[in-house]
């Protein structure tokens, strides 16, 4: 259930089961609607302060915010309900998990598994793509923490990446290290993000960047102090707002349209890839060593 925080803040926690559909209004706090069953399932939670019209998503799937079927699924939930919001304006993504913002697809989900789920899963990576690239609201990555891969490519879709100054944490798409290969619209958010030859050099080495070299390259906007990285994206968000909102809006898909569309005309090809892709044994062996690797770090 909804709790209220502070004037016009309410704390949203949503799990996917959990979310009805459909945003409602509680007096002078917009939030959205949820039951009150099962509140501890919830991987992530969505504070929306009224009087600013900025939403505060937090990810808070343990260990590390892999990013499986149902996480995919709620995220994209809680996006949409926003998006549908009109007291929400903006949205910050960040993570409740400390040291890491996200580690990226679930490699659980592309492993040992049969085509339809590989199929379904692939379908929910679209889903959130395509949602986060094409939102129509300001989004803000305030990363706080190690990004690799799928959770470079969330803070990737952000309007503006705001990073913290810890050169523990690193970021960028490592797919080829895993022996898997990062899909055409995955390179082509890098490239618009980075430029042509960053992004070719970056994709085949599967480079990770601390946030200094990160902000070289401008794939993050903005480095500062881990306890700051919340508060300065509320204020950049702060900013975005001062713009007339369907201008910036229109400028923001002239941007983007023609690579969201570009996927859009091929959904049903690109998952077919991936299936035919992630089901050969030479890449699943591939997963399985990353898999072990991850495993044997800790001993
Ligand atoms: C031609 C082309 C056609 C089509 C396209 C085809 C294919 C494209 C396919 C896929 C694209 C995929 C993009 C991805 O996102 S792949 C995932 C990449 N992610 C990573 O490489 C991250 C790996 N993890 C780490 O580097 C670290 O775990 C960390 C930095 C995130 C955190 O380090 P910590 O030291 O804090 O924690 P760990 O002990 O390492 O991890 C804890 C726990 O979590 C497990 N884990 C970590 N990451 C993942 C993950 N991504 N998926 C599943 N599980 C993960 C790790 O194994 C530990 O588990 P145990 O506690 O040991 O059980």
């Amino acid at each position: 259930m909804a709790a209220v925080l502070r004037r016009g803040v309410k704390l949203i926690s949503s799990g996917s089961s959990q979310l009805l559909s459909g945003g409602c209004k509680h007096g002078r706090t917009s939030t959205l609607c949820i039951s009150s069953s099962r509140p501890s399932s919830s991987k992530i939670n969505v504070e929306l302060d009224s009087s600013t019209g900025i939403a505060v998503m937090r990810f808070q799937n343990p260990l590390v915010n892999s990013l499986n079927l149902d996480f995919l699924t709620e995220i994209c939930i809680s996006l949409e309900k926003l998006e549908l919001d009109k007291s929400c304006r903006g949205v910050i993504l960040t993570s409740a998990q400390p040291k890491i913002f996200s580690a990226g697809l679930d490699i659980l989900e592309m492993y040992g598994k049969n085509p339809e789920h590989y199929a379904a899963f692939w379908k929910s990576v679209q889903e959130i793509w395509l949602k986060l690239y094409g939102y129509s609201k300001i989004t803000i990555a305030a990363i706080n923490g190690s990004s690799p891969a799928g959770g470079c490519l969330i803070a990737l879709t952000a309007d503006y990446r705001i990073m913290a100054d810890n050169p523990r944490y690193t970021i960028g798409l490592n797919e080829t290290q895993l022996g898997i290969v990062a899909p055409f619209w995955f390179k082509d958010t890098m490239l618009n993000t980075v430029g042509h030859r960053t992004a070719e050099l970056s994709l085949q080495f599967g480079l990770m960047y601390t946030p200094s070299d990160a902000l070289k390259i401008n794939l993050v906007d903005l480095v500062v102090p881990e306890e700051q990285v919340l508060s300065t994206a509320t204020e950049t968000m702060t900013k975005f707002l001062a713009i007339p909102g369907h201008a910036r809006e229109i400028s923001k898909s002239m941007m983007r349209k023609p690579v969201v569309d570009r996927l859009l005309s091929c959904r049903d090809a690109d998952i077919k890839n991936f299936v035919s892709f992630i089901s050969k044994d030479s890449i699943q062996k591939s997963l399985g060593q990353y898999l072990s690797m991850l495993k044997q770090k800790k001993s």
